[in-house]
């Protein structure tokens, strides 16, 4: 299957440490995977650094490809570099809106990185455009709220609205970073159904990274965890083994981890450990 997303031996190094070591990573299009790894494993920075948002080692840094389409390589960016990026939209933690626009506006905002800049600082948005933001924010549920103030939406929504932003650019990849890791339960579920029916419906390609791993079983097919800035794991779902997962976390473990019943994770108990996801989730 044609890649989305192509890492290879991606090398970062911040001052004197090294936080990003060989990465390889090949992500299909319409795959949606779950970024996983301890606090500080080198999560962010990974998914930074395939938007195009931060730049690898000059010195051995590896290139990084996104829908067959070079974004950077040995730590320059690709002087195309905005017109690749209006393929891949990003949702931060914190949701990234402009609190004094109104939700459609901030939807619209989607549209800037394929418009003239002209247009775009005139902030000249054409029917079609307006038109595909209200059907992103009817596609997440939030369309009776697109006159409202951004700010005054909860943080579920808030985020919502982000990912009606990405749709109304038309994103071929989506690179969400810890999305619901500030939210209560229902509403990160919320924004994971979103996510995963943007995956389903439209066959977008979709990278969460994600602290819970409950929420990663649950949604995603595919994992890739990271461990000390190296690859650990990349493979299905059901590879993520109560063994496994303790290694992963380590004093993270009481936090993290989801599976209580020390029975080995196979292919066939992967129903079952969706239901009792569903209950804990739930
Ligand atoms: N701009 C920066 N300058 C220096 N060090 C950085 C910078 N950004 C990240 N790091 C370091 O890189 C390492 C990986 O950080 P990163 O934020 O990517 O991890 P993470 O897995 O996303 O963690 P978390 O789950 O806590 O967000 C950490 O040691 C962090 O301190």
């Amino acid at each position: 299957m044609a890649s989305a997303i192509q890492v290879q031996n991606l090398n970062k190094t911040f001052g004197s440490k090294q936080v990003l070591f060989n990465m390889e990573l090949d992500v299909p299009k319409g795959a949606m995977v779950a970024l996983i790894g301890a606090s500080g494993s080198g999560k962010s920075t990974l998914l930074r650094h395939l938007s195009g948002l931060a730049s690898a080692d000059r010195t051995n840094g590896g290139t990084i490809h996104a829908l067959g389409q070079q974004i950077q390589g040995n730590g320059h960016l690709s002087h195309d570099v905005r017109r690749i990026r209006s393929d891949i939209g990003y949702i931060f933690q914190q949701f990234n809106l402009v609190g004094r626009l109104n939700v459609l506006q901030n939807v619209l905002l989607g549209c800037l990185g394929r418009m003239s800049r002209l247009r775009g600082t005139l902030g000249l948005f054409n029917a079609e455009e307006k038109e595909r933001a209200l059907h992103a924010l009817e596609r997440v549920g939030l369309l009776e709220h697109a006159y409202r103030r951004a700010s005054t939406l909860s943080g579920g929504q808030q985020q919502r609205v982000a990912i009606a932003r990405t749709l109304c650019q038309q994103a071929e990849i989506i690179l969400a970073d810890e999305p619901i890791a500030s939210l209560d339960p229902e509403s990160a579920r919320n924004v994971m159904d979103a996510l995963a029916d943007i995956n389903k419906k439209d066959g977008k390609t979709v990278i969460v990274t994600l602290h819970q791993v409950d929420y990663a079983v649950k949604y995603c097919k595919h994992a890739v965890a990271l461990k000390n800035g190296k690859k650990h794991f990349d493979g299905p779902i059901s590879g993520l083994t109560n063994h496994f997962l303790n290694d992963l976390y380590g004093s993270e473990l009481g936090t993290n981890l989801l599976f209580s019943d020390h029975q080995e994770a196979k292919e066939e108990l992967h129903e079952p450990m969706l239901k009792q996801v569903e209950r804990k989730v739930a």
